[in-house]
């Protein structure tokens, strides 16, 4: 499912204030991969895609999505140009419902695409489907991060930049979780997650990147990670 190079960031650097976080990652997604970002408590995941949606003050020699350069956009303009991002917060809205939630995230689909519509991503998250009507304030953490990633659907991404899906969820759900972002996937959406739970990571993704105190450690295949104790112990601890 290789075509162009859908995002493509070399060199970043960020900054909070004076303190530089990000020391010159470099990193690449292809339409349709699943790659994870994974490292420990602190070691910059959230930082990156915060940096590439234009969220922190950030550098980088070269930084594109489909071609289009990211840099200097503000974040509304890089989600328009098909870059969704699910931060670890959760923005949903509590006072509306999970059909209401979602048509707040409604965009027209690209020209030949056919779009998300709230019954084709009930059958991605089933669980979603059966409390339609439900008030985000009724439901568990974990049902509102799916409701966060389907409502982002809506707007008709090409790729999903996803901030530690798994954290704070119940098993259960993680393993909803799991499926749906292997459907995703199937459904032809690149997606670029954040995770400590590198366990997690390695069901789902095809590729690899660890952080380390804001540098890029490692990039491969999730099956060479796998393999490499020694690395996962030193820069993830197991
Ligand atoms: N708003 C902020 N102001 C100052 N420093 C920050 C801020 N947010 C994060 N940092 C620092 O930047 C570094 C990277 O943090 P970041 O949240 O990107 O890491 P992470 O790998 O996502 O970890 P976590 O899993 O805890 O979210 C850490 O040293 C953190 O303390």
């Amino acid at each position: 499912m290789r075509g162009d190079v859908l995002l493509d960031i070399r060199n970043l650097r960020a900054f909070y204030g004076r303190a530089q976080v990000l020391f010159g990652l470099s990193l690449h997604l292809y339409p349709g991969e699943v790659v994870a970002l994974v490292g420990r408590n602190g070691a910059g995941k959230t930082t990156t895609l915060k940096a590439i949606m234009g969220l922190v003050s950030a550098t980088a020699t070269h930084a594109t999505f489909k071609g289009h350069s990211l840099s200097k956009l503000p974040t509304y303009r890089i989600a328009r140009l098909g870059l969704g991002y699910v931060p670890e917060d959760r923005r949903i809205f509590t006072d509306l419902t999970v059909e209401e939630n979602l048509e707040t995230g409604r965009r027209t689909a690209e020209a030949g695409r056919s779009p998300w519509t709230p019954e084709r991503l009930f059958r991605l998250f089933p669980n979603l489907g059966e409390m339609r009507g439900r008030r985000g304030n009724q439901m568990s953490g974990g049902e509102q991060q799916m409701l966060s990633i389907a409502r982002t659907l809506m707007g008709n991404p090409d790729a999903i930049l996803l901030d530690e899906p798994s954290e704070g969820i119940a098993p259960v759900i993680v393993q909803m979780m799991a499926e749906a972002i292997r459907a995703m996937k199937a459904e032809g959406v690149a997606v670029l997650l954040s995770e400590q739970n590198w366990a997690f990571a390695a069901g789902i993704s095809d590729r690899a990147c660890v952080i380390e105190r804001g540098e890029m450690r490692f990039q491969g295949s999730m099956a060479e990670l796998m393999a490499d104790k020694a690395l996962r112990e030193g820069t993830l601890g197991g």
